[in-house]
């Protein structure tokens, strides 16, 4: 069993480096504490960053997760290439790239590459956030897969991850500490990353960042609304590339990990992905979402 402790960034591929890192910034929010010709990084909290862009193709490259140290990364290396997987090692230059000590990467089953990393470097000097979009910490990160029933057995079968909800056969959300989810998967045509989630300090970060955006002729994709399931107010809303984020405020802890009952939603049900039943134009991302689709 590989031991998660935590999220630790998104490295994303840009052909346009200086729009992505823009957006990024001024709309998004997040500091920039590294560029250079090719490579920007982001930070929302403690992390040296949570989002890393690279100059060159479009798309995710990596969604990383820390563990705890060497020797359990030298376990898991073991454990993933016992279960069939090819797993790479990260040289020192490589793991400079990422500001970890050491990481090793695989793909899961569907295409998703993930790294496993130790060390990733903590700064302790606030975060100087480029506005105030009231940003609190990298939340979660979602990651697409074909199979979602399969993507669950993966993670929890190799990974202490459990489920905290289903929505239908098409999402699930995963939690590795008493966070309802800091990982979920989404149904998709293929591997991808569905989204990457901001926490706000209140309510009224989501609102007026909601404002903010639509001032500033950024494309919502769905909300504000709030999910049934982490019970987080949210608003989803695209990038350059294609890169969806989100902003939520207030998801659920399951401090009692033992009494937590997982639940089915049906994604047929109007309130199942938002309970205020707000608009929705993700449907063009998530169409296997049948409540989505229908409104
Ligand atoms: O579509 C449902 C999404 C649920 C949640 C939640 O309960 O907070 C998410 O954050 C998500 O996966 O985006
Ligand atoms: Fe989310």
């Amino acid at each position: 069993m590989i031991t998660i402790q935590d999220i630790g960034y998104v490295r994303s591929g840009t052909a346009d480096l200086a729009t992505a890192v823009g957006f990024a910034v001024d709309v998004v929010g997040l500091e920039l504490v590294e560029r250079t010709a090719d490579r920007a990084y982001l930070r929302a909290d403690n992390r040296h960053h949570c989002l890393s862009f690279v100059a060159g193709e479009s798309g995710v490259l990596a969604s990383a997760f820390v563990l705890a140290d060497e020797d359990r990364l030298a376990d898991a290396e073991t454990e993933l290439e016992q279960a069939g997987l090819t797993v790479t090692r990260g040289d020192k230059a490589a793991a400079a790239d990422r500001h970890v000590r050491e990481f090793i990467a695989f793909e899961d089953p569907f295409g998703n590459v993930v790294e496993l990393v130790v060390d990733q470097k903590e700064v302790p000097t606030p975060v100087n956030f480029a506005r105030a979009a009231g940003i609190t910490e990298f939340g979660h990160l979602c990651l697409d897969a074909p199979d979602v029933r399969a993507a669950y057995r993966f993670w929890t079968r190799h990974f202490n991850m459990k489920v905290s909800d289903w929505i239908g056969d098409v999402a699930c959300l995963l939690r590795f500490d008493p966070v309802h989810h800091k990982m979920a998967v989404f149904q998709g045509a293929g591997p991808g990353l569905c989204h990457m989630n901001f926490q706000v300090a209140t309510i009224d970060d989501v609102m007026r960042n909601w404002n903010f955006l639509r001032d500033n002729g950024i494309e919502i994709e769905q909300g504000p609304g709030r999910h049934p399931q982490s019970g987080a107010v949210f608003l989803y809303f695209k990038g350059p590339e294609g890169l969806t984020y989100e902003y939520s405020y207030g998801v659920r802890r399951i401090e009692d990990d033992a009494a937590w009952r997982v639940r089915y939603f049906d994604p047929a049900e109007p309130d199942a992905i938002d309970m205020w039943r707000g608009p929705t134009n993700r449907c063009a991302s998530q169409p296997q979402l049948p409540g989505l689709a229908a409104r």
